[in-house]
């Protein structure tokens, strides 16, 4: 597969894509999120990959969606097409997804840092959501996502002002897993990445189900989701394995089964 706007790779078992519209500050254009999305497919279909990690440059994870391809468009235009759709390919992947943030997340980069499982940041990391300052608001789940991580005072703070908060803050907020120094970004990613897909696949697809459900059911639902789940996963040969491991005093080899 050929991509013009990102960079694809596999390192071991997990699969890198590097944003790469250097010159835009890895803005979101249609051409770069289809892209993303058909590599996010691809790693989908390739059973040797078990976690993603989506990362952009020093300067830039992505500055937002493209503006110069937005500015002209009309609301029939935005309605009928409904582009952020085609990134929700993002939200939806089975597979766990790192998002490595270093420099400007702002609006749709911060909202696809968000469509991804956990985000690792630079210090040198600024989030925000800076759609009011062009007229319009967040449109790719920056409401939403964004007010679910951080609470309602500080998602309020960032929507209203546009102001942009910095990766200390964004880790004390809860919208970032971890902060570390640039120099390390990718490498941790990566390396947390790498454990992820050491671990039983279905174990794996399974936590990440049950922990979106958390965002889109009751309590008791997801409580009984989580309890079943949980049993299930004693159907697995993967639960004899990690169990026996610990109980024999060895490293467990998942199977994925
Ligand atoms: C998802 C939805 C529905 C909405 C959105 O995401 S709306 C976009 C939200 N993002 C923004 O408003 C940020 C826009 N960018 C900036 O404010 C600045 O570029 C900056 C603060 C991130 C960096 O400023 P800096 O002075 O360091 O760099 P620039 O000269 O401004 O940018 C370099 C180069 O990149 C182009 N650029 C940057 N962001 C975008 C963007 N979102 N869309 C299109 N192009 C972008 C910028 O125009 C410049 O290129 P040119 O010199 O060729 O114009």
């Amino acid at each position: 597969m050929v991509f013009e706007n990102i960079i694809v790779e596999t390192r071991g078992r997990v699969g890198l894509i590097t944003l790469n519209r250097p010159k835009a500050l890895n803005a979101l254009n249609g051409a770069l999120m289809e892209e993303v999305g058909n590599a996010l497919e691809a790693f989908q279909a390739d059973k040797g990959v078990g976690a993603v990690v989506i990362t952009g440059s020093e300067k830039a994870f992505a500055a937002g969606a493209d503006i110069k391809e937005m500015a002209g468009l009309s609301y029939p235009d935005t309605y009928l097409d409904d582009f952020i759709t085609r990134w929700d390919r993002v939200a939806q992947a089975r597979k766990p997804i790192i998002a490595a943030v270093g420099g400007f997340a702002l609006g749709g980069g911060c909202e696809v840092a968000m469509m991804c499982d956990f985000i690792i940041a630079a210090d040198t990391a600024k989030f925000g959501q800076p759609e009011i300052k062009l007229g319009v608001i967040p449109g790719a789940g920056g409401t939403q996502r964004l007010t679910r991580a951080i609470g309602k005072a500080k998602a309020m703070d960032l929507c209203l002002t546009g102001r942009l908060m910095d990766a200390t803050e964004a880790e004390r907020a809860g919208l970032v897993a971890r902060v570390v120094p640039a120099a390390e970004l990718v490498d941790t990613a990566i390396k947390a990445a790498e454990e992820i897909a050491s671990f039983s696949a279905p174990a794996v697809l399974l936590a990440k189900e049950a922990v979106n459900r958390a965002f889109e059911t009751s309590l008791a639902e997801g409580l009984r989701f989580e309890r079943r789940t949980f049993q299930a996963l004693f159907g697995t040969p993967d639960q004899k394995e990690g169990m026996g491991a610990f109980v024999e005093k060895r490293k467990a080899e998942f199977k994925s089964r």
